[in-house]
This record gives C-alpha cells, sequence and structure tokens, in this order.
C-alpha cells in the first residue's frame, strides 16, 4: 500500500527547490489551503445554509455579487491576514488593492491576487465552481509595498494555482516547476496527492467557448469555431463543445482530456470578460507549466502589460497546438489593429 502524501508534507519536500526561501512561500500556500477548506465546507452544505442567491451588492465590474463570493472573499482575505506572509491582497471583489497591516505581517513579501470564487453564475445550481491564485513576490524592498509592486507581468509569478469545488474537490498549482494537483479526503480533512506531474496533451479535441454571443465575435474566432465544427477524420474533427460557464471547471477538464478554452472580444467588450490579474495569469501560469499554452490571440498572455487591477483581456487558453491553430485563425481573418500615440504603438482590438 502506497502511503498518503498530503499537501502539506508535499509543499515542505519542495521547499528544497528553492534553496533560499525560508518558508514563507510553503506557509502562504498553507494559509489558502485552509481557507479553501473553508470554502469547500460551506459549499458542501449551500442548500442547508443560508449561502445561496444574491449578497444584494455589486463589485467593481457591476457584477452582483453572490453570497457565496462574499463569503469566500472574506475567508481567502481572514486567511492570508493571519498567516502573516501577504503583505497586500487584489481580489475580484474589491475595488481597490487591501493592505495586511498587522506585526506579523510587516515585513511579508508575498502579493497574492485572487478570484475567490469563480463560475458565480453556476453556484446555486450546483455545477462546477472553483478559486483561482496567483502569487508574486513584491519587488520593493523596503517601505510599504506599492501598487507597482502589485502590477508585474504574468512572467513575475512565483506560484499559481486553483481549487475546484466539483465532484470532488481539488488543490492543483504550480511553483515553476511543474504542475501538482491534490484532492480533498473528506475523512482526514486533507488535499492529498492524486494527480502528480499534470501535463496537458498537445492536441485535444474538446473546444469550450459560449456560442450564445457567436454573432458578435471576430471573424477569426467565428471561421475556427467553423474549422472545430467541420468534419475532417485524419485531425479528429468535428471536435466536441464543453462550456459550464466555471473557467476553472472548463480549463481544469481540458487539462486533463486536452482541449481549447476561449473568451474572446465581443462587439459590445472589445476587451473580453476575463480579468488578467488574477484569472487569465494564473491559469496561463498553470497551463504553460502542464505542457500547455495561453494566448490573447495574438501574443502570449503571460507577457502582456498590466496596467489595471481589474483589467481584462481575451484569452485562448489549453492545448499548445489548438491555440496556436487559433491564433493563426486570428492573424489571418482578424488581424490585430493598433494605431501610434505618444506612448508608442497600442493595441486598438
Ligand atoms: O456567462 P459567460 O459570459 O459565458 O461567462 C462565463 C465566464 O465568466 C466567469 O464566470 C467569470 O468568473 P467570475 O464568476 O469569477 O466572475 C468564468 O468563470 C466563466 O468562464
Ligand atoms: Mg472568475
Ligand atoms: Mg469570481
Amino acid at each position: 500500500m502506497t502511503a498518503v502524501r498530503t499537501l502539506g508534507q508535499f509543499i515542505i519536500e519542495r521547499q528544497n527547490d528553492f534553496p533560499y526561501a525560508k518558508g514563507e512561500l510553503s506557509r502562504l500556500l498553507r494559509d489558502l489551503a485552509i481557507a479553501a477548506k473553508i470554502v469547500n465546507r460551506e459549499i458542501n452544505k449551500a442548500g442547508l445554509v443560508d449561502i445561496l442567491g444574491e449578497a444584494g451588492t455589486t463589485n467593481v465590474q457591476g457584477e452582483g455579487q453572490k453570497k457565496l463570493d462574499v463569503y469566500a472573499n472574506e475567508q481567502f482575505i481572514a486567511a492570508l491576514q493571519s498567516g502573516g506572509e501577504c503583505c497586500i491582497v487584489v481580489s475580484e471583489e474589491n475595488d481597490e488593492h487591501i493592505y495586511i497591516d498587522s506585526e506579523i505581517s510587516k515585513d511579508a513579501k508575498y502579493i497574492v491576487a485572487i478570484d475567490p470564487l469563480d463560475g458565480s453564475s453556476n453556484i446555486d445550481v450546483n455545477v462546477g465552481v472553483g478559486t483561482i491564485f496567483s502569487i508574486y513576490r513584491r519587488k520593493s524592498t523596503d517601505g510599504k509595498a506599492t501598487l507597482d509592486d502589485v502590477l508585474q507581468k504574468g512572467t513575475e509569478q512565483v506560484a499559481a494555482g486553483y481549487i475546484i469545488y466539483g465532484s470532488s474537490t481539488m488543490l492543483v498549482y504550480t511553483t515553476g516547476k511543474g504542475v501538482n494537483g491534490f484532492t480533498l479526503d473528506p475523512s482526514i480533512g486533507e488535499f492529498c496527492l492524486s494527480h502528480p506531474d499534470m501535463a496537458i496533451p498537445k492536441d485535444g479535441v474538446i473546444y469550450s467557448i459560449n456560442e450564445g454571443y457567436y454573432t458578435h465575435f471576430p471573424d477569426g474566432v467565428k471561421k475556427y469555431i467553423k474549422y472545430c465544427q467541420v468534419e475532417d477524420k485524419p485531425t479528429n474533427r468535428p471536435y466536441t463543445s464543453r462550456y459550464t460557464g466555471s473557467m476553472v471547471a472548463d480549463l481544469h477538464r481540458n487539462m486533463i482530456k486536452g482541449g481549447i478554452f476561449i473568451y474572446p472580444s465581443t462587439a459590445s467588450s472589445i476587451k473580453g470578460k476575463l480579468r488578467l490579474v488574477y484569472e487569465c495569469n494564473p491559469m496561463a501560469f498553470i497551463i504553460e507549466q502542464a505542457g500547455g499554452f495561453a494566448s490573447d490571440g495574438y501574443k502570449r498572455i503571460l507577457e502582456l502589460d498590466v496596467k489595471e487591477l481589474h483589467q481584462r483581456t481575451p484569452i485562448f487558453i489549453g492545448s499548445e497546438n489548438m491555440v496556436r491553430k487559433a491564433e493563426e485563425f486570428m492573424a489571418s481573418f482578424s488581424p490585430q489593429k493598433t494605431k501610434k500615440t505618444f506612448e508608442g504603438t497600442v493595441q486598438i482590438q
């Protein structure tokens, strides 16, 4: 019988990957895992406690907040506050970045960006939801960390992960040395290694996109969708369409089976819907570490400039060959438009 390896044990073993680290990142990951267990407990009994439905408030992006959005946000922030390793939290649910000012966190080096509850529209209907997190090291070495410490490119992430609250609950994370997945064993209350060295297939047969918005998509996306649907035995087409409305669930499935997830620009939302800092960059880091790729249709997601906390970006992410093929369609049918300004060449589409 093989011994169970808990997330806590695994993190300690992997500490040797970072010879100069003193354990702060490990403690941060542990704090996030504790909050995930608390959120998981509440999700599992959601119909029995007063946690379903609207909170009656809106976030900075004008989206109505669900009670579970608010609850998850409070739990993750509380865990980071009491852990002491995080100096700033950026959350989908808060307009501004939050300073963690406490005696134990005064020397904290890490910044955490978080989507506490991903897939909010699925909360009330018992379909998988998730949490996404991204961890950066602050750049400044003295004084209070600033917004500049927060606005770092995705390539600067030191760790990223997601939790999927699905038919089982899993925590999947990377520190830039591959991707490992842990399933929560409810009988012992521990995340246990279940998916070591996760790798996304280079090709796949699943495409995930909200086709309800088809008429609003750029031509490159429309043509790519038609490409996915055409019969062509040698390339295993037509592909299968799968879309749950939770990015975490759709990407987790595609990571295991092979596939592409797309949330493109639309006629009404030229920058797409998903947020760069706490949705696209962490998922791009994880997917690249698993051998996949993430693009905004033209450029690598991880290299995009980060100018605002709640910046949006179109995203094409998943099996590398599928994303590259979609990029070819974008280049051919929706060439990127740029214009010259005093700041240099800027993208206008
Ligand atoms: O309903 P749409 O427009 O297809 O959007 C679905 C997408 O929006 C999201 O729900 C956005 O995440 P939040 O629930 O964190 O706002 C993604 O998880 C999902 O892929
Ligand atoms: Mg989300
Ligand atoms: Mg969310």
